[in-house]
């Protein structure tokens, strides 16, 4: 039977029908697919419909006119690359670990610490690691592609995914190689197909899920020039843990939203509204579904929707005690391989298990988790062997009924994501957040609260919170929580859609989507971004801090004002977390003066330094940034744990050589295109402005070049770049309400790709959507933020 399409839904076809890009945010149960088969049914067009998995893509296949092709990414693949591989793909399906660490050139055990890593194991770590390359943008292998590997430190980890980084680059030739002998998996013929830059077959491409897209998928996508639909709910991104991306965010295009659901009714809706409150998403749905649907206790639900692995095995004994017959989503493999191997470690043998393989005994493995080092899931598993015992674990396990044959479903929240069902409870596992140092109450996690919006999105007819029943207290206590919006800096305030600068935007800079078209132009003609190659955990952070204050001093500029209050606030006395004690915190700001002694000697030209030395000194002086932005020395900056006598050359020398190495590869790059930049009069070139404004909204910028602003990003995935960085400039241009720079042209530098892209400030305003001049928007902006200012009282 044809539905009639809501208004929504006409209005998401029509502007299809235009041939602009689109991004469609799709709540849950609003009937996504109905509209993309509304759509292309409106053109004779060819069109490709790029689906998660082949499940949806064979359903969708059923749906769609004969214009649409259903697709996943990895068929595409398949279709372009993969069958060449066909023979591989099918003669090499086991592969030992011994015969892949052999044809590797893997030849002894490697001590790591106290532990020994196991050839086979190597291996195994090696081909891991060749799977995360496969799914990232990056064009190389990297340290960082290794897995976390349980039971290691960080120093441990970084040395061997160092040690494994040969050989996997080894491993990847062979797989690429027409010769290759190692085993050949479907990722690996994606990744070849997506390095060959490939165009998708089709007049226009719908993107389906496109909250949690892998990176070789997103980057595929946007480089393409058919027509491009992404299709999603962003509030349902929950793969980010896995690197999954939210291509709908940012996405340049008209968004539109579906907000009419009808899996539920008003009641279920209300309760899915408070969720995506707190997910900090915009949308807020309606539902359209049974009116009857309601919120309340549930004695037999037909699924209970657990937060991890061990939550619902947990409940799977329970029922199974009650003789209830039970099933559970995705079968019990994850909790059989721990149990088992807590049966080898009890008996003294070691296991394979691909995060125990480490331990030597159980025991090893209770404390680890005790520790609190272990990932929560794991942590959780071990408790639950450890209350039942290994044995009647896998009883339970083998007891578990199929879907079709049970009383009830027992799943994940993850494993739910796509279903639904007519009565859900939430089970155990989603915990209210806790108290953090002083006894205060942390606010929900926004990552948490996407989650459990897909728990509670998935009940038709009745929903029963048992498992989040603290959210009413929680929110009671939530309005003395709160910080004032107007606090916070301006890029924090940016990313707030409630706050008042970024209501200022949305009201009168509404439009991103053609500077992002000009932007993601530009970005196509760069070259690939550089970065550390062999280091797994690169200080991202500090290097970005580091290449700007180097691009700073390049201009003639100081390191900026941010660098000296933090030396300040360890001069002081007022409590700072994470501080060392007293005599160590001083010793601190008196290495933090002669830091800043040391750069304006070199700026003066009395002493001047190599540049490799300034590069140190430099990543040194971002830790002391780190202060003043936190409020607090973190527990990884290279501050923390140092005593009195601490000197400058200590931290200079610890810091890491590819932080060197990076910076000097980026520095390299800035050459030219900021060669005419820096042969400007001093008098014309100021670093780290700050503006009038500057009170109302806190913000300083990078740097203000002869009437250019210019933002420094050292980002290695710059086409992740969106509205959030055009809106920070757009607000430090705004902020000078007094035109004291004269600012005449705004600009964003790529440093790892000697990026310069600048737009005029008539141009930039126009193709945000101004429809005033600049003098006015700034009047404008200062009217408002005073007036919301003292809407909310004296800041703290
Ligand atoms: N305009 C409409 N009027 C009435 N029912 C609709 C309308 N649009 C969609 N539906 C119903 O909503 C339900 C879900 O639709 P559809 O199968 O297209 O969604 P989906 O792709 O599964 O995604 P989701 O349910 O997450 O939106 C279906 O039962 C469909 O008939």
């Amino acid at each position: 039977m044809a539905l009639t399409p809501t208004p929504e839904q006409s209005d998401a076809r029509d502007v299809f029908a235009t041939g602009r890009d689109l991004a469609l945010v799709a709540g849950a149960g609003t009937g996504k697919t109905a509209t993309l088969v509304l759509m292309a049914a409106t053109t004779r067009q060819r069109g490709l419909y790029v689906a998660f998995n082949k499940a949806i893509a064979d359903e969708a296949d059923t749906r769609f006119g004969g214009n649409v092709r259903c697709r996943t990414a990895h068929s595409l693949a398949y279709q372009a690359v993969g069958s060449r591989y066909q023979e591989r793909l099918r003669s090499q399906t086991h592969l030992p670990a011994s015969q892949t660490a052999r044809k590797l050139g893997i030849t002894r055990d490697l001590r790591v610490g106290t532990h020994l890593v196991k050839i086979n194991h190597q291996a195994r770590l090696v081909m891991g690691m060749i799977r995360r390359f496969c799914y990232s943008i990056d064009k190389h292998v990297m340290a960082r592609h290794l897995e976390p590997v349980t039971g290691l430190d960080g120093d441990g980890q970084d040395y061997l995914a160092r040690t494994l980084l040969p050989y996997a680059t080894r491993a990847w030739e062979d797989i690429r190689s027409d010769r290759g002998t190692l085993r050949f998996e479907h990722d690996h013929y994606l990744k070849m197909w997506a390095l060959t830059n490939p165009v998708l077959p089709g007049d226009f491409i719908m993107l389906d899920e496109a909250q949690d897209t892998n990176p070789v998928l997103e980057e595929i996508f946007l480089k393409q020039s058919a027509q491009r639909i992404c299709v999603g709910d962003p509030a349902q991104q929950i793969y980010g843990w896995r690197d999954a991306r939210d291509v709908m965010t940012g996405f340049p295009a008209k968004t539109l939203h579906l907000t009419e659901s009808f899996r539920f009714g008003p009641r279920i809706a209300e309760e899915a509204n408070r969720w995506l409150r707190h997910a900090e998403s915009p949308l807020k749905l309606t539902g359209r579904g049974p009116r009857e649907s309601r919120i309340g206790a549930v004695s037999n639900p037909d699924v209970v929707l657990c937060r991890g692995n061990a939550d619902a095995m947990q409940e799977v004994m329970a029922y199974l005690d009650q003789g209830v017959s039970v099933a559970l989503t995705g079968g019990g493999d994850t909790i059989r391989r721990v149990a088992s191997a807590a049966e080898e470690l009890k008996a003294g043998r070691r296991t394979s298990h691909p995060e125990l393989f480490l331990f030597t005994s159980w025991g090893e493995v209770q404390d680890y988790v005790e520790n609190d080092k272990a990932g929560q899931d794991l942590k959780s598993i071990v408790k639950l062997v450890d209350k039942y015992g290994p044995e009647e674990v896998l009883r339970a396990v083998d007891r578990l009924s199929a879907e079709g044959d049970a009383k009830v479903v027992v799943s994940t929240a993850h494993k739910a994501k796509g279903r639904e069902w007519a009565t859900v409870r939430i089970g155990p596992g989603f915990d209210a957040p806790s108290v953090d140092d002083d006894g205060l109450q942390r606010g929900i996690n926004t990552a948490e609260a996407r989650l459990i919006y897909v728990a509670v999105t998935r009940a038709r007819l009745v929903l029963d919170l048992e498992g989040v029943s603290w959210i009413n207290e929680y929110e009671k206590g939530s309005a003395t929580r709160t910080t004032p919006l107007a606090a916070l800096s301006l890029t924090g305030q940016l990313r707030r859609p409630d706050s008042p600068i970024a209501r200022f935007m949305a009201d009168h800079l509404p439009t991103t989507a053609d500077l992002l078209r000009d932007y993601h132009k530009h970005l196509a003609t760069l070259p690939h971004p550089v970065q550390p190659i062999d280091v797994r955990y690169p200080d991202w952070s500090g290097i970005g801090h580091t290449i700007d204050y180097r691009l700073r001093l390049s201009f003639g500029g100081h390191l900026g004002p941010a660098v000296s209050l933090g030396v300040n606030l360890l001069a002081g006395t007022d409590q700072l977390r994470g501080a060392p004690p007293a005599s160590s915190r001083r010793a601190l700001s008196v290495v933090g003066e002669e830091l800043l002694a040391t750069i304006d000697a070199h700026l003066t030209g009395s002493t001047a330094q190599d540049s490799n030395t300034l590069t140190r000194l430099c990543y040194v002086a971002a830790s002391f940034e780190d202060i003043y932005r936190t409020g607090q020395v973190r527990r990884y900056s290279m501050l923390s744990g140092r005593d009195a006598r601490t000197t400058l050359a200590e931290l200079v020398a610890s810091v890491p050589p590819y932080v060197v190495e990076d910076v000097r590869a980026q520095l390299a790059l800035a050459d030219q295109p900021l060669a005419g930049l820096r042969a400007l009069p001093p008098s014309t070139k100021v670093c780290g402005p700050v503006f009038a404004g500057s009170d109302d909204v806190p913000a300083d910028a990078d740097y203000i070049l002869g009437g250019l602003l210019l933002d420094c990003k050292s980002t290695k995935d710059p086409h992740r770049l969106g509205r959030d960085e055009l809106h920070q400039l757009a607000g430090y241009l705004l902020l000078d309400y007094d035109n004291h720079y004269a600012i005449d042209r705004v600009g964003l530098y790529l440093s790892r790709q000697g990026g310069l892209i600048v737009w005029s400030v008539e141009d930039f305003l126009t193709k945000l959507g101004a429809r005033a001049p600049l003098a006015l928007l700034r009047a404008r902006l200062r009217t408002h933020l005073r007036q919301e200012l003292r809407a909310q009282g004296p800041r703290q």
